[in-house]
């Protein structure tokens, strides 16, 4: 039989396979070769005397440390202009923590309620990230606005959400599934519950698809990145990745740099190309160190 982890507790892993759910052991030979089933695999379970055995992990499209969940295919990134203000710079490092996944990536403008979308500022960001490659939804999730657009787009994937603190991840969620998934509320009231202790994630089903009832990349780091890797995850430079006179341009400091050129024609947007620079500059200073 086969079917996908869904959740995991001491040793124990809980298996969808169609309509059943199999609780099951792994297999002893797991150790040896040192893997370990994660919430996300797609496995091959035997029964024995009613107990369920997984005895084979397929290949991991990929994998995430936080939350510990393989084979995610798509990600929410949720920010706000307001209550928190938007952090630019944070908004394109959870960007490029999901591409370098090789996640598809629907950026979420939650509480709209609160700014107005005409003012320059906000529809040039949302404009920038449009031509960037990315697809944009607005929503005020406490009044349940654009949560149905949502929910077709979780149809037959793995969903991560990710995203800064307060920016209504947990409501959306609830609206989503219209109950209680993730808890809400102010962040103080979130850490008397104990924000460290560890917790393990689950996979909810919804529509042929499974959302990760954790949110993503709380942490930011990119170390492992490397710097010829970094310019895949810009999608804007895609076209432009082949032009350059040298084919292993890093768009940083060659000379007949397609993508150099693109900034100064205004086709590629200045902000991001800044942002990959500095990216790039960390990576290098990180590697010397
Ligand atoms: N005005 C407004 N407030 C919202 C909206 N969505 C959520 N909120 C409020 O924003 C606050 C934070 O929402 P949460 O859902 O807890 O945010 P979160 O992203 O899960 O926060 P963390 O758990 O800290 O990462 C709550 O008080 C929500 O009621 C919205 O669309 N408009
Ligand atoms: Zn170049």
């Amino acid at each position: 039989m086969k079917g996908i982890i869904v959740k995991g507790v001491g040793g124990l892993y809980y298996v969808k396979s169609g309509n059943e759910l199999i609780k099951c052991k792994a297999r002893g030979k797991f150790r040896f070769n040192e893997l370990t089933p994660m919430v996300g695999d797609i496995v091959e379970v035997s029964i024995n005397k009613g107990e369920g055995v997984i005895e084979n992990i397929n290949q991991r499209s990929n994998e995430l440390v936080r939350p510990f969940v393989a084979n995610v295919t798509q990600a929410f990134v949720v920010v706000t202009f307001k209550n928190p203000d938007l952090n630019l710079n944070l908004l394109n490092s959870f960007l490029l923590l999901c591409q370098s996944k090789g996640l598809k990536i629907l950026v979420c403008f939650n509480k709209i309620d609160l700014v107005n979308l005409e003012e320059e500022k906000i529809s040039n960001i949302i404009k920038t990230l449009k031509e960037a490659g990315y697809q944009v939804a607005l929503l005020n999730a406490k009044e349940g606005e654009g949560i149905e657009f949502l929910k077709e787009k979780l149809k037959d994937e793995v969903t991560v959400f990710c995203g800064p603190s307060g920016v209504g991840k947990s409501t959306i969620l609830n609206k989503i599934f219209g109950r209680e998934v993730m808890q809400t509320g102010d962040i103080s009231q979130k850490s008397k519950r104990g924000k460290h202790t560890t917790r393990h994630s689950e996979l909810i089903e919804i529509d042929g698809g499974f959302v990760v009832d954790t949110p993503g990349f709380s942490s930011l780091d990119i170390s492992f990145i490397t710097k010829e890797e970094l310019k895949y995850c810009f999608p804007e430079f895609e076209k432009y990745n082949c032009e350059c006179k040298f084919s292993n341009c890093l768009h940083y400091k060659e000379p007949g740099c397609k993508v150099k050129e693109a900034v100064e024609q205004g086709e590629i947007s200045k902000e991001r190309y800044e942002f990959y620079i500095k990216t790039i500059e960390e990576i290098t200073h990180q590697r010397r160190n």
